[in-house]
């Protein structure tokens, strides 16, 4: 580690024994002086030493000034005690982040005890000195709850996990508890005072974020007087950063850009301030912007389970194993043409095994990129140049992954190596096949194997796509002909839909999963909108960090 200009160093006490402390403007460091004697010979900073911590003042959530109250021998009454200068009057807490298993994050803190106040109010001033430099961390939070999210649990959890952080913080916020599905969109939409604030918090699921991020989005469009309807549009990205404190039934994402779905860590990046920027895409029928989509856009498989599901919302978060166990042993198989316009550029494939994990090079390098050419995001003549790939079949499922779509059901996600923001979606397509190959698809999206080494599974890297189910496909084709053939065109449609009932192919119909929503729609086009949404998130840290045993710092 590069040594940096110490401001403060002093000798305080932590439970009653003597710390070498030092700060400078990246780290807060301790060292115990009596473990320090002992083994001599080695800097505080970066290098193993028993006794010692360190904490990079980015991960200080806040300090706070103690009174040493002690209960009195006499009276048992509490009251203050002059204690000696080792078990000194005057002390001060520092509550850090401290990183814990599987992506977790906890508060934690230390006590520091002063020989007087002058040097306990000297340290308490420069670590806030030092805070107030974090341009970065938010002050003023809106933020949303659904109560009856998930397990119904998100009052409770942001009450008595969440609401104390932001407090310890100095977070202000104004909290709206959702009366009605639709009501923290409609408020974003149009009545929230955004100006006021410097982010937006969603309690709740997949559905929740979903309707925070359809109410800034649209919000965005129309006071930049974009049109939303139009694909060829290049939509404004939102200023304000979302946080999510997960509290629904899938949180996927949630779980792909932090790694768990823990609302305490979801808290804590918040506080810290963090950005990780989002793709979006935007999903139409012909002139109209049926939604936004995040996370998965899903036809077949994942439409069939989420239809069947929303009969069991009762059941919480079981609803998904039913209906999923359900819709597997249904076996249905969908027809359509599938058309997409391939990504190009050095932006990796779903194969490739390289996974978006905290400053991921491809979504870095796709930001300067954007920041070169203003234009990146129109659909440009390059583009509409392109050429469309177009392919016609039988699938069991047709997936668009915008990001990896991890979740607690599915670690990996649906595609491991998809990026938060690349300005690409993985379109998966799994053809027709035989139920037990189907489960052993399925079965990958739960462990490490390949879930893409299948004879009947492809999957592109892309930044538009269409679909067209078959049925539309046969209108279109039917009402040409019978416009060509004018009377005699009904006894024509006859034969097709006989034909068609006699190959089984008519009645198969699914529709889209979009994030968790229904679409009224099956034929869609769907263009990817590059970095459009800002989360309080920072992806996925690697693991293992290797830590310094002693120290606990990244090494
Ligand atoms: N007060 C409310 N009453 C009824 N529905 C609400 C309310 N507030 C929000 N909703 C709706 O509830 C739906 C589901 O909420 P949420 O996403 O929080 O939980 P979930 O569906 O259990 O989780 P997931 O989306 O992760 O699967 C959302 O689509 C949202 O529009
Ligand atoms: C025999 C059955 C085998 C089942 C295999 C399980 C595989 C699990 C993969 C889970 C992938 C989740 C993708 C995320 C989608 C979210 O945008 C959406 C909203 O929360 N959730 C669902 O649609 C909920 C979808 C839940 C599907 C089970
Ligand atoms: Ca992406």
């Amino acid at each position: 580690m590069e040594k940096q200009p110490r401001l403060l160093c002093s000798e305080l006490c932590v439970q009653r024994r003597p710390y070498e402390v030092i700060l400078n403007c990246a780290i807060l460091a301790w060292k115990d002086v009596q473990i320090g004697q002992k083994h001599t010979g080695r800097s505080i900073y970066g290098s193993v030493k028993a006794g010692s911590h360190c904490v990079p003042v980015c991960e200080i959530i806040a300090v706070q000034e103690k009174e040493d109250d002690s209960p009195c021998k006499d009276t048992g009454k509490w009251q203050k005690v002059p204690q000696s200068p080792v078990d000194c009057q005057h002390a001060f807490t520092v509550f850090y982040i401290e990183r814990t298993r599987q992506h977790c994050w906890r508060c934690s803190n230390v006590t520091f005890h002063c020989s007087d106040q002058s040097l306990c109010l000297l340290w308490v001033q420069t670590i806030r000195e030092q805070l107030g430099l974090l341009t970065n961390r938010p002050k003023r939070l809106l933020v949303y709850i659904n109560p009856y999210g998930g397990k119904q649990r998100g009052k409770q959890i942001y009450d008595h996990k969440v609401a104390p952080i932001f407090s310890r913080a100095t977070i202000s916020t104004d909290v709206i508890v959702t009366e009605r599905a639709n009501h923290a969109r409609d408020h974003l939409k149009t009545e929230a005072d955004l100006k006021k604030y410097d982010g937006v918090v969603c309690v709740g699921g997949d559905g929740m974020f979903s309707e925070i991020m359809h109410g800034l989005v649209s919000r965005m469009q129309r006071d930049a007087g974009v049109d939303e309807n139009s694909m060829e549009e290049t939509l404004v990205p939102c200023g304000l950063r979302i946080g999510i404190i997960p509290s629904g039934s899938t949180d996927c994402v949630c779980y792909a850009t932090a790694g768990s779905n823990d609302p305490v860590t979801s808290a804590l990046h918040i506080v810290v301030g963090d950005s990780q920027p989002m793709d979006i895409c935007s999903v139409h029928n012909e002139d109209s912007l049926l939604r936004y989509s995040v996370s998965l856009l899903g036809y077949g498989f994942y439409g069939d389970v989420l239809t069947d599901s929303e009969r069991k919302r009762w059941m919480g978060p079981a609803r998904y194993d039913i209906s999923g166990v359900k819709t597997f042993l249904s076996h249905r198989y969908y027809e359509g043409t599938v058309s997409f316009l391939p990504a190009e550029g050095n932006l990796g494939t779903p194969r490739d095994k390289m996974q978006c994990l905290s400053g991921c090079a491809i979504c870095r390098q796709t930001s300067s990129d954007r920041l070169v050419s203003k234009d990146e995001d129109s659909v440009s003549d390059a583009e509409c140049r392109d050429t469309w790939t177009v392919i016609r079949g039988k699938f069991l499922a047709i997936n668009a992954a915008s990001m990896s779509c991890a979740c607690p059901r599915s670690p990996k996600g649906l595609s491991p190596s998809a990026h938060l923001a690349d300005g690409t979606t993985d379109l998966i397509l799994v053809r027709k096949c035989s139920r037990i190959d189907f489960l052993r698809h399925l079965l990958r999206h739960t462990n490490k194997d390949d879930q893409f080494d299948h004879s009947f599974v492809e999957v592109y890297r892309v930044k538009q796509f269409r679909f067209t189910p078959r049925h539309q496909e046969c209108d279109s084709e039917v009402d040409l002909r019978e416009r060509e053939s004018g009377a005699g065109g009904k006894r024509f449609l006859s034969q097709i839909c006989r034909e068609h009932r006699a190959c089984g192919c008519m009645p198969s119909q699914s529709n889209w999963n979009c994030d968790g929503e229904i679409l009224p729609y099956t034929a869609i086009q769907v263009r990817v909108h590059c970095q459009l949404i800002t989360l309080f998130a920072r992806g996925i840290e690697e693991q293992p960090v290797f830590e310094d045993p002693y120290t606990h710092c990244a090494i």
